[in-house]
């Protein structure tokens, strides 16, 4: 089965980046995935002093409009480095967040993508051939975390220290 999912109020809403899940990268906590996503754009441009901008930002989605600006000049390795920047903070996310973890593990192996009736980046896009790219970091996250959840397990049995995720 597939699990479609996109606005932050339906179901699944925990695995949209503008779910209000703070995460610690690097010394600093950003109030959303997409906060700290869209800050991201601009490390090392001529822009980058809209990053604290963007780190005040009082919600994801204005967060996202200040990234979105198209007179602002995005780094020059971004088409290279978003996937990865993705990566990190949607797995530092289900690292520090127990309750979405579990609902994330609750998915099993089923297909996760993000429905953007407009993105056909990170959603399947209006006609559901985009790329997916946000599903398919969760699922890769999902698999990353329930492999160490494994470890931690069988460490457990074996009476080995425990430092639970
Ligand atoms: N969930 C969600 C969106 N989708 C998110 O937008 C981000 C892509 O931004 P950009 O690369 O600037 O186009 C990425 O985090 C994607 O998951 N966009 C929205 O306007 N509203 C929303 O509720």
């Amino acid at each position: 089965m597939t699990i479609y999912f996109y606005k932050v109020c339906d179901p699944y809403g925990c695995f949209s980046n503008f779910s209000l899940h703070p995460i610690e990268i690097e010394g600093t906590v950003w109030a959303t995935v997409e906060h700290y996503y869209q800050a991201q754009k601009f490390v090392g441009s001529p822009d980058a002093a809209i990053i604290p901008e963007i780190y005040i930002a009082q919600t994801p989605e204005k967060a996202a409009a200040l990234g979105r600006c198209d007179t602002r000049c995005v780094r020059s390795d971004w088409d290279i480095v978003k996937t990865q920047v993705m990566h990190k903070a949607v797995h530092k996310k289900f690292l520090t967040h127990i309750d979405i973890r579990e609902v994330l593990f609750s998915t099993g192996t089923q297909l996760l993508v993000e429905d953007s009736p407009c993105d056909y980046f990170w959603g399947c896009g209006a006609d559901k051939s985009g790329q997916n790219h946000l599903g398919k970091i969760l699922m890769r996250v999902r698999g990353e975390l329930t492999n160490v959840r494994r470890s931690q397990v069988q460490s457990q049995r074996s009476g080995g220290a425990c430092n639970s995720m």
